[in-house]
C-alpha cells in the first residue's frame, strides 16, 4: 500500500521504489522522515518529542503564521510564541489526492488549534484555511501550503518550511547560489549583500537572505556533490540555520549534543515581510527537493 495511517502518523511509500518513503507526522504535519533508495534525508534530533508534547525538533515543521518572535507590538501576530501555532496543532488527515506521483493532504483550520493560542492571534478574529499537499515523486520531494481567508477579516501573515536536512559533517557542505542576495545576520543584527560565492559553517549560524530570486536554486554542496537542490516557488526568502555547540546544548530536545554537525536548515520561507490575505483570497507556495543534481553557478550577472 501507497500510504499507510495510523494514529498518530502517515506513511507514503513509493510505489515503484520501496526503499523510498516519507512520514508525516499529523502533530504539526511535521515530515520526519524522507528516506531516498534507503538513505534518510532529513534531520530528526534523537530527543525530538513526537508526542505532541512540543514542536519536533528536526524534520520539516511549518511556521505559520509569524516566524520567530513579532517584534511589533501593534502587530496581530505579536502576543503569538516563537514560530506561531501550526507546528504545534494537529492537524486533520484529509487523504490521498493522486496515486502516481503519490501525494496526500492535510489541513487545519482554527478549531484545530489550542483556543488560547488561537485567541492570541488577531483576538481569534482570523479565519482561515490551511492545506498541505506532500507529494512523493520517483525523484523528488515536494511540500505545497494552500493558505485561504475563510473569514471576514484581512490578515497578514508569515510562512516558512523548516527544513532539517541530514549531512554528513556540516563543515563540509556548502550551500550555493545565495550570493548578491540582501542578507539580515539574526546573529549581528545587521544586513548586508552577501558576497560569498558559496557559503561555510564554522560557527553558529543564523541568516535570513532575502528576495531570492526564484531561478536560484539553492544546493547543499558535500565535497563536490550535490546534496539537494532546492527549488521554491512564491517562497523569496530562505533562513539559514545551523545552532552550533552552545545554543544546540542550551536546546533539551536537541540530541546528541554534536548532532549540530549532522545538519543544516535551509528553510524557504515568506518572513522578511508578512504576506495580506483579504477575505476569501487564497495564497499558494511550495518548495520542491531534488536529493542530486549538477553543481549550477547561478549570480546575478551570469549563470552556469
Ligand atoms: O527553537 P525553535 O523555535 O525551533 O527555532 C529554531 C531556529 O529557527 C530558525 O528558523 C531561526 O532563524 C532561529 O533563530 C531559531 O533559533
Amino acid at each position: 500500500m501507497a500510504v499507510e495511517e495510523t494514529d498518530t502518523q502517515v506513511i507514503i511509500t513509493n510505489p515503484s521504489d520501496p526503499n523510498s518513503s516519507v512520514t508525516i507526522l499529523k502533530y504539526g504535519a511535521t515530515v520526519i522522515s524522507w528516506i531516498y533508495k534507503g538513505e534518510e534525508k532529513l534531520w530528526l534530533s534523537d530527543d525530538a518529542k513526537l508526542d505532541g508534547s512540543k514542536p519536533v525538533r528536526g524534520g520539516i515543521p511549518l511556521v505559520f503564521p509569524v516566524f520567530g518572535k513579532c517584534k511589533d507590538a501593534s502587530h496581530d501576530t505579536e502576543p503569538l510564541p516563537q514560530h506561531g501555532f501550526a507546528r504545534n496543532s494537529t492537524w486533520q488527515f484529509l487523504g490521498q489526492v493522486t496515486e502516481s506521483p503519490c501525494a496526500v493532504q492535510f489541513g487545519l483550520g482554527p478549531e484545530d488549534v489550542d483556543q488560547e493560542l488561537y485567541k492570541k492571534w488577531g483576538k481569534g478574529r482570523h479565519d482561515f484555511t490551511l492545506v498541505l499537499t506532500v507529494t512523493l515523486a520517483d525523484d523528488t520531494f515536494t511540500t505545497q501550503i494552500e493558505v485561504e481567508n475563510t473569514g471576514a477579516s484581512t490578515f497578514e501573515f508569515n510562512w516558512l518550511f523548516h527544513t532539517y536536512y541530514r549531512v554528513e559533517d556540516v563543515t563540509d557542505s556548502l550551500v550555493t547560489n545565495l550570493m548578491d542576495s540582501t542578507c539580515y545576520d539574526q546573529l549581528l543584527a545587521t544586513t548586508y549583500q552577501e558576497k560569498a560565492p558559496m557559503l561555510s559553517f564554522h560557527e553558529e549560524f543564523d541568516r535570513i537572505y532575502k528576495k531570492v530570486e526564484e531561478e536560484k536554486h539553492i544546493q547543499i554542496v558535500d565535497k563536490g556533490k550535490v546534496l539537494v537542490t532546492l527549488e521554491r516557488e512564491n517562497l523569496p526568502d530562505a533562513v539559514v540555520w545551523n545552532p552550533w555547540i552552545e545554543k544546540s546544548k542550551g536546546m533539551a530536545d536537541f540530541a546528541p549534543k554534536l548532532g549540530y554537525m549532522n545538519m543544516l536548515c535551509i528553510e524557504p520561507g515568506h518572513v522578511a515581510d508578512f504576506i495580506t490575505l483579504t477575505r476569501g483570497e487564497k495564497w499558494i507556495a511550495s518548495q520542491k527537493i531534488t536529493p542530486f543534481g549538477e553543481i549550477r553557478v547561478q549570480t546575478d550577472i551570469y549563470s552556469v
